[in-house]
Parts: structure tokens; C-alpha cells; sequence
């Protein structure tokens, strides 16, 4: 029987059918009244009680399902019962029992014809709204029995908050779940190929002279590059969901390169780009056979091993790894594409699935906020991840309610770097106005503060060639870590105003822990030592 375009109902239709009980499931003969434009169908205990208004129950009809039921009893109630329907809503369902399957069919088709014309009345809203407040009362009710920590990561962008956060999934939530390893290998992906492109940008843009060899292999990748990127956009668009992370990443991509010329010809965001730039280019669009194709469908069939081949060729440079890469930082690259491109061997393989350390080494700026909750032995801790950059931070404030603790995050080794979003502001003095907004402003939550000096391998490496100087005229020691990193740490800790000793607030206390995030050995060091303060703080507070 087809359901699918059931007649427009004129009559009202009423008959006596079973309503199996929501409670008790036994069976009751009720009679169903079913009014053309109604938003509900009504059944009365019998016509004495329909004639005095008094409906045993209403069933909502507003994006309500209709369909035919087979019943075929379980348990003490083992009876099967003939020419069944369900309508089924967000929050219950209705199994009822006609006499006949003319009857069943007749009235299915009346429901599905009502369903359609439904509209949501005020009864329905509040219904609605009832269980949602029955949903989180309950929600509460299982909440309470295990104290819950609430963290706040503060910090600015690319400071390393979110890499935090995938510490703790793999300290306390079991790691990453096969979707999550998908999701990161194509970010890892991104994050590589974008570093590439990034680094042969820097090359051309400083008339940076390579071998030939490597100029080659840039010709090669850049006419293929340029076809990927506008294939990942057009990919990009038509997903939602955590695609959108690596999205928001290819907008900053596009921001840095509108004026790349890959090849010294064409710029990537030319709609003309694709497939008219070098001579050598074998990768252009007019290859759309489906085998071609793939080549550019890097999320699905992996890196190309001829691309891997051209990388390889261009990151063996011995020019790339030192001149190009040390200027790549004025151009805002990603930390980790060195990582990668030394991984490239591995990450190259059709096989390839990521590792913790390629997933916490992967980079995608954080859209608005995510909440994370992490049982850690008695109590739950909620971690809050906030997006770090400058127009991001307005959103903050919604989050301040119940703070435990506030994490702050700051990234030493950025010392000598610009700021993304203006390329003009010292990364450090950002963190440490940030910092200073944070201890003294009244407006941030009154709590004790941990405070992250993080990236310290980065740190490390890059004291042996530029001096903290650089962004403290006033330092005078030596470029040693043991040095440099306490002069850092005093100048944040100096920050707070109002305490007699430096590191405590009037309200809470600053701690501080110099971490590596990426490392997960000395992160969860770091996060016990973090627990236990907190707790004893909780426990102080509450006994
Ligand atoms: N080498 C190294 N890399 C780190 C460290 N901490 C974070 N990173 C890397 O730094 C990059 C940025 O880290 P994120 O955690 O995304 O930064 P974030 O603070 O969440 O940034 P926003 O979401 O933009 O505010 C990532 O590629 C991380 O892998 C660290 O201690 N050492
Ligand atoms: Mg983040």
C-alpha cells in the first residue's frame, strides 16, 4: 500500500480503537477523535466524556511520524495484536490498534494528512520545553554526585590550548577514536602541503636561490598545488561539521598567499590559475577522467606519491631547511611542518593513520568554544577551550560562570614573532598584556590562576641563535635557558598588581609550570601536580 500522498482529510473522523498503555502496557479501548486542522488527535474514555470536553489524552501532532506497526507482544503481555499503528513524536509514541486494516489504512492516511497541515501551538512549545527541563534536571541530578572542576584556557592564538586539551583525551578519554584519526589525517595533510607551499612562497618572495633540482620539483608541485587547492575548496564548502576547522585554516592560508606566485606566474586565487602556469605542468584540469582526478583528491587517496616525491626533493635542500625555513616564520608557518616534512616518509604512505604525536603536532584554529569533560579519578573536570585570537576573545566572558581555575597559556619561544592578525604586535607582549588584562581586570573570573609557559623545546632551539633581547631591551644575562626563561616567567608573574608578593592575587594564587604540550610524559608530570593543587584548593575553599 502507498502512503506516500495521502488524500486531503474534509471529515472529522471518531472511533473506538486500543491504545496500548505508556505505563501499564495493557490495551484500552478509547475513542479517537481526529478534527480536520488540528494540531493534536484526542481520545476520550467514552462520548460522555468527549461531550464534557474531558480528553483522556492528547497526541501531538506537530512533526509527528505515522506508520503501520507490527505487534507481536513480549513477555507476560505475549498477545499479538492486528493492524497496528505508531505516531511517533520527539518524546513519546502512541501504539494503537485499529479493528480492521481498512480501518488501520484509513487512518493512517487521516494522521499523515493532519501531520502535514500541524502547526506548533503553544502546548506543543511548552511540552517541549518541559522535557528539556526534565532532560537537564536529570543531567543535573547525575552531575552532582561527581564534583565538577570547571578549567578555563586562556591564552593567545597558537599558544598551544587546544593541544591541552588533546593531552587530556589522551591521558583520560581513551585517545582518538577512528573518526578523530580520519578527521586529523587529512588536517595533517593541510597542515604539510600548505607548509609547503608556504616555503616556496618565502623562496620566490626573497629571490631565495635553490638548486635546480629543487626548482624543479617546485614547478612540479606548484601547478599541482594550485588545481588541489581549489578542488579542497569546493570540498571544503559542501561539508560542515569538523571539516569547517580545517576551512577557517585554508581562509588564513588564502589571506597570506593572495599575492603567491607559485611559479612566478599565476596567483593561486586566480580563477584562470589551474592548469595554465608552467610548461611542465602534468596536473591540470583538463586530466578530469576520474583516475586524474584522484591525484587532487588528497583526503581520500592520500598524498600522490609523485608529490611526495617533489616534497622530498625540495625539503632535501639543504638552502630550504635552514635560509627558508628561518624566515618562514615572518610568514606566520605552522611549527609543525618541519616535524612533518622530516616525517614525510611515513605521512607519504597510502597506509598512512596518524600517531598521537602527529596529532598533537596538527594545527587548526579554534572556531568559538568547546567544553570537554574528563573524569579524573573522583571528580570531572571540564575543560573550556576558547579560541585565542584578538576578536575571538569578546566571547569569553560567557564562560566565566563557576570557573575553578583559569589556565593560561603562553607561548615563550614567540619572543622574536609578529602577531598573525596585525604582523606588527611582539607575539610575548601580546601574552603578557593579556596576562596582565586577566590578573587585574575585575571583570575576569576570581580564581586561582596556573600559568603555562609553554613551547620550551621551541624556546630551547631558538636561544642558541636570537636572544631574548630582542623583545626585552632591558635583559642583560647571558642566552641561557635557565636565565632567560626566569627573567620570562618574572615578567609575567610581575604582572599581577594589588598582591604584596609577586605570584599571588588578592583572590587566588598564580602558579606556574614550564610545559612542552606536545609531550606527553611531561604533561601529565605537569597536569598531576595540577590536579592535586587544585583539588587541595577546592577542598580548602569548601571545608
Ligand atoms: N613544538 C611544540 N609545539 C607546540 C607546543 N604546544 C603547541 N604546539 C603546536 O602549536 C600549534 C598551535 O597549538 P594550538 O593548541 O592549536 O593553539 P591554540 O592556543 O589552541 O590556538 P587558537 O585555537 O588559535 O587560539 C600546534 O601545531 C601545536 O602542535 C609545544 O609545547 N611545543
Ligand atoms: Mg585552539
Amino acid at each position: 500500500m502507498d502512503y506516500s500522498n495521502p488524500p486531503p482529510q474534509r471529515d472529522i473522523i471518531r472511533a473506538y480503537l486500543s491504545k496500548k498503555g505508556h505505563v501499564v502496557k495493557n490495551w484500552k479501548l478509547r475513542l479517537f477523535v481526529l478534527k480536520p486542522g488540528s494540531s493534536y488527535m484526542e481520545y476520550f474514555v467514552d462520548e460522555t466524556k468527549e461531550d464534557l470536553r474531558q480528553p483522556q489524552g492528547r497526541v501531538p501532532l506537530f512533526g509527528a511520524r505515522v506508520m503501520e506497526y507490527i505487534h507481536t507482544g513480549s513477555g507476560s503481555n505475549s498477545n499479538t495484536r492486528e493492524f497496528c499503528l505508531i505516531v511517533e513524536t520527539d518524546h513519546k509514541n502512541w501504539i494503537i490498534s485499529a479493528s480492521s486494516k481498512a480501518q488501520q489504512v484509513e487512518w493512517i492516511e487521516a494522521i499523515k494528512c493532519a501531520i502535514e497541515q500541524a502547526v506548533e501551538t503553544d502546548d506543543i512549545k511548552m511540552q517541549k520545553h518541559r522535557a528539556i527541563e526534565k532532560q537537564l534536571s536529570e543531567d543535573n541530578k547525575k552531575r552532582t554526585k561527581t564534583p565538577v572542576l570547571k578549567l578555563l584556557l586562556l591564552g593567545a592564538g597558537e599558544s598551544g590550548k587546544s593541544t591541552v586539551v588533546k593531552q587530556m583525551k589522551i591521558l583520560h578519554h581513551k585517545g582518538f577514536s577512528k573518526e578523530e584519526e580520519d578527521f586529523y589525517r587529512n588536517l595533517i595533510y593541510v597542515n604539510l602541503l600548505d607548509g609547503v607551499a608556504l616555503l616556496i612562497h618565502v623562496i620566490k618572495e626573497n629571490n631565495i636561490e635553490v638548486s635546480q633540482e629543487t626548482e624543479s620539483a617546485i614547478k612540479n608541485f606548484s601547478s599541482w598545488y594550485r588545481v588541489y587547492v581549489e578542488k579542497r575548496k569546493n570540498v571544503v564548502k559542501n561539508s560542515n561539521g569538523s571539516t569547517s576547522i580545517i576551512q577557517s585554516n585554508l581562509q588564513n592560508i588564502d589571506k597570506k598567499m593572495t599575492h603567491l606566485s607559485l611559479d612566478g606566474s599565476t596567483s593561486i586565487n586566480s580563477a584562470s590559475s589551474a592548469g595554465n602556469g608552467s610548461t611542465s605542468n602534468s596536473h591540470n584540469r583538463s586530466n578530469s577522467d576520474g583516475a586524474s582526478n584522484n591525484i587532487f583528491n588528497v583526503q581520500d587517496f592520500g598524498l600522490p606519491p609523485i608529490i611526495t616525491n617533489y616534497i622530498s626533493v625540495i625539503w632535501s635542500d639543504p638552502v630550504v631547511q635552514s635560509d627558508v625555513m628561518l624566515q618562514a616564520q615572518k610568514y606566520h608557518i605552522n611549527e609543525s611542518t618541519k616535524y612533518y616534512l622530516n616525517e614525510l616518509k611515513r605521512i607519504g604512505k597510502p597506509s598512512y593513520q596518524p600517531v598521537n604525536l602527529d596529532i598533537l603536532k596538527s594545527r587548526a584554529t579554534t572556531n568559538g568554544v568547546v567544553e570537554t569533560d574528563f573524569n579524573v579519578g573522583e571528580v570531572i573536570f571540564r575543560i573550556v577551550d576558547v579560541a585565542g585570537q584578538r576578536g575571538e576573545r569578546k566571547k569569553w566572558i560567557n564562560f566565566f560562570d563557576d570557573v575553578t581555575a583559569i589556565v593560561f597559556v603562553a607561548a615563550i619561544n614567540e619572543y622574536d614573532q609578529k602577531l598573525v592578525e596585525d604582523n606588527c604586535t611582539n607575539r610575548l607582549h601580546e601574552s603578557l598584556n593579556l596576562f596582565d588584562q586577566i590578573c587585574n581586570d575585575s571583570t575576569f573570573p576570581k580564581s586561582s590562576i596556573i600559568l603555562f609557559l609553554n613551547k620550551i623545546d621551541l624556546f630551547r632551539e631558538k636561544l642558541k641563535r636570537t636572544s631574548i633581547k630582542i623583545c626585552f631591551p632591558d635583559y642583560n644575562d647571558d642566552q641561557s635557558y635557565e636565565k632567560s626563561s626566569s627573567f620570562i616567567k618574572n615578567s609575567f608573574l610581575s604582572k599581577k598588581r594589588g598582591g604584596s608578593n609577586p605570584g599571588m592575587s588578592s583572590t587566588g594564587f598564580i602558579y606556574f609550570h614550564f610545559t612542552c604540550a606536545t609531550d606527553t610524559k611531561s604533561f601529565e608530570t605537569v597536569f598531576n601536580s595540577v590536579r592535586d593543587i587544585i583539588i587541595s584548593k577546592t577542598l580548602e575553599f569548601y571545608c
